[in-house]
């Protein structure tokens, strides 16, 4: 990396050029945000040495409207975006310097002045479903077999439901919010048969063994960048961003852009059950699912389709075009 003298932007020079306050990073309060936003500074310490010498952190946690709201569907209050527009805002406004998201939460088009500057290495996109004690130990080869028949699962993902009652028809979904500590416990307690989680977020708080069921990205198909964290800086912070970009996992990125590009196609509605996931194989081609669904499970259309990774974003583009052609007109609205 090229040695940097002074970290003359905006972010830096606000309190005039040699002194080294601290940077100041925009979090979520979340059990599972803190984490990811410790986990991303260890590895700016470990491997951006200029900022890590140049700087302490400052961490900024900022409550967000998808905190608040946690009787609603996403879909109903605005969907994406409901978990950054006010750290968006602390970012435009200089009171943080960049921020953390994960990737899931961030709406595919950033407001104009942030840029996503930096993905870290993608953890296990996959589903998990928590079983509460109603149902019984999964079987290998029909696993969602052990839910009992009509029981109440719980999510406010209508991809999730979509893609359960698919398989299942005879549960019902109910929504249910909070952080996955809280969610968990609703399971535990009784409220839900069983609930929806990434499985990503219970590897993060060490609470991988609570997955009673992970699921197979084919037969529920993870949402466009779940497992990656993200972080944005405002546009014209070049040095910031050259600095972050040199950490950023260049798989992520490829897989992100695919998953993202094809999310933007298919911008029709957030109220649409939409699945994206791809992956970069090691002779670079990027296989990439996407799929779109009717919230009851009643119709589903999925497509693959594959390109070299340079050509991520239109391979995206092009697979989520072709899935609102061939959807029913009720879907995409
Ligand atoms: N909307 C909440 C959210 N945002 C990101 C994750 C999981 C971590 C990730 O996908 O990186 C979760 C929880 C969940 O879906 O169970």
């Amino acid at each position: 990396m090229r040695p940097v003298r002074s970290l003359d932007t905006p972010a830096a020079s606000r309190h005039g050029r040699g002194q080294t306050l601290p940077l100041r990073v925009g979090t979520r309060g979340s059990p599972l945000a803190l984490w990811q936003t410790r986990h991303f500074l260890s590895i700016v310490s470990r491997f951006c040495p200029v900022l890590r010498d140049a700087k302490a952190f400052d961490e900024h946690v900022i409550s967000t409207e998808g905190d608040r709201v946690q009787d609603r569907r996403l879909a109903d209050i605005g969907g994406k975006g409901l978990f950054a527009k006010e750290i968006h805002e602390a970012l435009l406004d200089g009171q943080v310097d960049f921020a953390v998201h994960s990737l899931k939460d961030l709406e595919t088009e950033l407001p104009p002045g942030i840029v996503l500057a930096c993905l870290l290495r993608r953890e296990d996109p996959r589903d998990a479903i928590v079983l509460g004690p109603v149902c019984g130990a999964p079987d290998r080869r029909d696993p969602l077999a052990c839910i009992p028949h009509g029981a109440l699962v719980g999510t406010a993902s209508v991809r999730r439901q979509s893609q359960l009652l698919h398989l299942r028809p005879d549960l019902r979904c109910e929504i249910i919010r909070g952080n996955i500590q809280t969610r968990l416990g609703r399971v535990r307690n009784g409220d839900f048969a069983a609930s929806f989680l990434a499985i990503a977020g219970l590897k993060r708080m060490g609470l991988e063994r609570e997955a009673g069921i992970v699921l197979d990205p084919e037969t529920v198909v993870p949402a466009a960048g779940q497992g990656i964290v993200g972080v944005t800086v405002r546009a014209r912070d070049t040095e910031l961003h050259e600095l972050l970009s040199a950490i950023e996992d260049r798989e992520a990125r490829v897989v992100a852009t695919a998953e993202r590009a094809l999310l933007g196609a298919l911008d029709g509605s957030c109220r649409t059950p939409i699945g994206a996931h791809a992956r970069l194989g090691t002779d670079g081609v990027v296989r990439l699912t996407g799929l779109v669904a009717r919230a009851d499970g009643s119709y589903l259309l999925r497509h693959t389709a594959e390109g070299p990774a340079a050509d991520a974003a239109r391979l995206g583009r092009a697979l989520g075009e072709r899935l609102r052609r061939e959807a029913p007109a009720d879907i995409l609205t």
